[in-house]
């Protein structure tokens, strides 16, 4: 096989925003099918950084939530290594041993897609050094986890499936969305199995022009639901404290992201948004608040 040429490279990985999310159903598998209008969120952020080199895939973590994190085989990213060696091979290439640094900025199993957002900015290096295989990497992606798929399109979008189908739109207008999370870290399959319901209605049509601004956003995410949002309360109370702190603050709209315990609150504008961010930290200071001005990433 021929060795694949892969410079050194580094790649953000944006926390994901359900912003809406039914449960329509559920496969024979067990999967749910899901509808969910989703963001990305690019101050809330880790760095993967890649080195090839060595004799087998390695990996450090650092960051604030390093220490929730697996550094092992258990790491999605070195799932998502061995995953993309394999796409590559079929194209008779060998992608090399791979030197991966992770800065871990983002909580862990906190319904932003943290690990599906890492595996997603390695396959974006992997598919840039390797085009010819990148078809094959996207439309097996969700074989990592069904949010990787949303993550490597890293763009708003309409998911459907278990997450493999993404429709991506056109960009939303700027908004203000400010993350926080009380640090519970809770488990996606607790709370899809606590459900009370899996069949629920559907998301409703977006408006034919898109959202004109935040505030038209939050007038449609009226209509419309985040059915893991009941059963994560239940399992963590605290989210139910982070939706009404939000509210308080003075966001125009507030909802706990997947299966939680992150709660997004979106905002009229920055300087509300900034408002509510000094309140909320003087007030809960043991909470995760994301940071706008979080820029100082750590480089491998
Ligand atoms: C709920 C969502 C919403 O975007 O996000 P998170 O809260 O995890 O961020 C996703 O569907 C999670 O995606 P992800 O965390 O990648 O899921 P996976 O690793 O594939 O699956 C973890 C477990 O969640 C359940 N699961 C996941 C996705 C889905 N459509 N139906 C499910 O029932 C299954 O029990 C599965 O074993
Ligand atoms: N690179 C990674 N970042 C975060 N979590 C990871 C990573 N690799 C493996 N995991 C495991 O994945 C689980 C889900 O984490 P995460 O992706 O942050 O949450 P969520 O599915 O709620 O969005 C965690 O319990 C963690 O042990």
């Amino acid at each position: 096989m021929k060795p694949l040429a892969l410079p050194a490279a580094a790649g953000d990985a944006p926390a994901k925003v359900n912003l809406a999310l039914h449960v329509v159903g559920q496969r024979t598998d067990g999967y749910h099918r899901l509808e969910s209008l989703v963001t990305f969120v690019a101050e809330a952020r880790d760095r993967v950084s890649v080195t090839p080199g060595g004799d087998d895939d390695t990996i450090v973590v650092e960051g604030p939530f390093a220490a929730s994190v697996p550094d092992g085989a258990d790491n999605i990213l070195l799932q998502a290594a061995r995953f993309a060696r394999a796409r590559v091979a079929a194209f008779g290439l060998a992608l090399p041993p791979l030197a991966i640094h992770l800065d871990k900025r983002l909580p862990v199993a906190a319904g932003i897609g943290g690990g599906s957002a890492d595996a997603a900015a390695l396959l974006r290096i992997i598919s840039n050094a390797c085009p010819v295989a990148s078809a094959e990497i996207a439309a097996d992606a969700v074989t990592l986890g069904a949010d990787v798929p949303m993550c490597l399109t890293g763009r708003p979008a309409l998911v459907s499936g278990i997450g493999e189908h993404v429709e991506a739109l056109a960009p939303l207008p700027d908004l203000p969305i400010l993350l926080v999370n009380p640090g519970v870290a809770v488990a996606t399959p607790a709370v899809f199995r606590a459900l009370a319901s899996r069949d629920n209605a559907k998301l409703p049509l977006l408006p034919p022009d898109g959202f004109r601004d935040a505030v038209a956003l939050a007038a449609w995410l009226g209509q419309t639901r985040n059915d893991l949002a009941a059963p994560a309360t239940t399992i963590a109370p605290a989210i139910a404290e982070v939706t009404d702190a939000l509210r308080a603050a003075g966001a125009l709209f507030a909802r706990v992201s997947g299966s939680g315990a992150t709660v997004f609150g979106l905002f009229a504008d920055r300087p509300s948004l900034h408002r509510a961010r000094l309140g909320l930290k003087a007030a809960y200071p043991s909470w995760w608040v994301s940071d706008p001005a979080d820029t100082e990433l750590t480089t491998a």
